[in-house]
């Protein structure tokens, strides 16, 4: 059906996949534009190790159920998937086989805003999340590192119009951040397309 190009990482312990050109440059700026203008993009308050912190990006939950997603002490309610987001989710379905019920949309404005360290593990998310990922506007460098050996680590470029897909029991073993960068960058929207049980 698709004949999307395709590179699987080789790391120990994780099944994650690249596909760099999902989308068209344009198509992807198009999804870009409307979904920057269309979104309530809100800024939570974040506590970590019991300090609070305006989360270093701007956020929004689309799902097609009431279920909530908790994270880092906060609570998200999500709104009714757009037509633009169901376009994507279900090109993403036919590649994946998987019902996704939840979007975790995030906006990165600039070179500061950021994802610290973390692994997709939080309990509703299931025994081993899969986790879809798109990039539209700006790329970003995306870093996993090896729970287990500090030292491992990997670094790729996502870019507009690509998916990251992790599944298996990566979250188990790996942790993932987007890094503050000092370069001149534009704005970048992800969308993170999970299961919530
Ligand atoms: O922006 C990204 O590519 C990663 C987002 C992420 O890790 C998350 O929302 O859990
Ligand atoms: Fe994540």
């Amino acid at each position: 059906m698709f004949s999307h190009k395709e590179i699987h990482l080789n790391l120990p312990n994780s099944d994650i996949s690249y596909y760099p050109i999902f989308f068209s440059k344009s198509e992807a700026l198009d999804f870009y534009n409307t979904i920057l203008n269309e979104t309530n993009w809100r800024q939570d308050n974040i506590t970590i190790f019991g300090k609070t912190y305006a989360q270093p990006r701007l956020t929004a939950l689309f799902a097609n159920n009431k279920k909530t997603y908790s994270y880092s002490n906060i609570t998200m309610h999500p709104e009714p998937f757009t037509k633009t987001l169901l376009t994507i989710k279900s090109k993403i379905e036919t590649l994946t086989d998987v019902n996704f019920t939840t979007c975790l949309a995030n906006l990165y404005r600039d070179g500061k805003d950021s994802n610290g360290w973390h692994a997709d593990n939080e309990k509703e998310l299931g025994k081993n999340p899969v986790i879809a990922s798109i990039t539209l506007g700006a790329a970003r460098h995306f870093s996993l590192k090896y729970k287990n050996d500090k030292n491992l680590k990997h670094k790729l470029l996502l870019e507009n119009g690509s998916l990251l897909l992790m599944k298996g029991e990566t979250q188990h073993f790996w942790l993932h951040q987007i890094a503050k960068t000092k370069k001149e960058v534009k704005p970048r929207i992800n969308l993170t397309f999970r299961v919530i049980y």
